[in-house]
């Protein structure tokens, strides 16, 4: 089942033109700058806004169209926002229990995860009892996201659910989504405008562009073409879906393996051999070598090809590698361009420090 959408819609002065489907399961981060159209087009999808120049339907199932336009409440979603409005007059179970009586009453229902289900997934068992006012931010984001969850919709849209929490409340939230997504089948649209958390949690991108969508795909694509903003940006990184190979227990250092090579991960064994993980690279923490240095604390030195070169600001170029298939992206300055005499094809070495590689 695919999310299909399309509208032309205008609103005081701002235009939002964007055609685009959410497949059926895994995260989809709707990526763009402040104010280009995503909560917009989020608010469309569930009919909270409308317009009367759009299309919506998951598969053969119309929301809306010329004819049809199904209220929110009819169409089978589950919407969370920056903070999550739980009714402050109930506890936990009771807030939970809400959206469990709202899919009974729904008969587009699809089939979901249960109450107890919900609850371990999202860690709620030690809150249930507990009232709104008693749970930190990122708990109380937790509970909306379960509540979503328990109205067993058939696609949940997230508009920035992180947004309000600090760094820490973050970092704490996002094992859990990382959860949710490995353990249910269900289409998320996920609104951010943070390029770290969609590395982390991201399966494709639509990314967005003055009411526009100006490209969507595969998410180590979007990261890594030189063509696209994110490569270019301060927060640029490439992602590698790698495998845990071995531990050095006397060094504390895993090994990973991925379809470029092998790693060394410098952090302490909690993740069984044969588990897969996802390492993030920030194009600031790769640099380049024209040969393996051995007299170096660097841990991680790949052979890799230089395949574009592009002039980032007066100081620093985005060298795109390839690492037998797998694209890894580097900034680095125009100087160090010159001294190593790097061109399209070149071969090079990258050499990436173990404790810049990010889990
Ligand atoms: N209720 C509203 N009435 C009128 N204009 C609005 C309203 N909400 C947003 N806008 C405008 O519509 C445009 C798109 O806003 P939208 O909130 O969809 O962007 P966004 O990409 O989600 O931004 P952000 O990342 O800052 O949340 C902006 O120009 C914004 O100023």
């Amino acid at each position: 089942m695919r999310l299909h959408f399309r509208f032309d819609h205008r609103r005081d002065g701002f235009h939002l033109q964007a055609a685009g489907e959410v497949p059926t399961a895994g995260i989809t981060a709707l990526f763009g700058p402040s104010g280009c159209g995503k909560s917009t087009l989020l608010r469309l999808i569930a009919g909270l806004e409308r317009c009367n120049n759009g299309e919506v339907r998951m598969e053969q199932d119309i929301w809306q169209n010329e004819q049809t336009f199904l209220p929110p409440h009819h169409r089978p979603i589950g919407y969370v926002i920056q903070e999550g409005q739980l009714f402050p007059h109930l506890n936990v179970r009771d807030n939970l229990r809400y959206g469990w009586k709202r899919a009974g009453r729904s008969t587009e229902a699809a089939a979901g995860p249960d109450f107890d289900t919900v609850i371990a997934l999202l860690g709620l068992t030690e809150l249930l009892a507990r009232r709104p006012e008693q749970l930190s931010g990122g708990q109380r984001q937790r509970v909306a996201i379960g509540r979503a969850l328990l109205t067993r919709p058939r696609v949940l849209l997230l508009d920035e659910p992180l947004a309000a929490l600090d760094r820490e409340a973050k970092h704490a939230i996002l094992p859990y989504l990382e959860r949710l997504h490995r353990e249910l089948a269900l289409p998320v649209l996920y609104v951010s405008h943070d390029t770290d958390e969609v590395a982390r949690i991201a399966d494709r991108l639509l990314l967005m562009e003055a009411g526009r969508i100006q490209a969507a795909g595969e998410l180590t694509g979007m990261l890594t073409h030189p063509d696209l903003p994110l490569a270019r940006s301060e927060q640029a990184e490439t992602v590698l879906e790698a495998t845990i190979s071995s531990h050095d227990t006397d060094y504390h250092l895993t090994r990973l393996r991925f379809a470029g090579g092998e790693l060394s991960l410098a952090t302490p064994a909690e993740l069984a051999t044969g588990e897969p993980v996802r390492i993030r690279i920030l194009a600031r923490d790769v640099s380049l070598a024209l040969s393996p240095a051995t007299d170096s604390s660097i841990l991680n030195i790949l052979p890799a090809r230089v395949s574009e070169i592009r002039p980032l600001n007066p100081a620093q170029a985005l060298v795109c590698l390839d690492l037998g298939g797998t694209p890894l992206l580097a900034h680095i300055t125009h100087r160090s361009v010159d001294a190593l005499g790097l061109a399209p094809g070149s071969p090079v070495y990258a050499q990436i420090k173990s404790v810049a590689l990010l889990v």
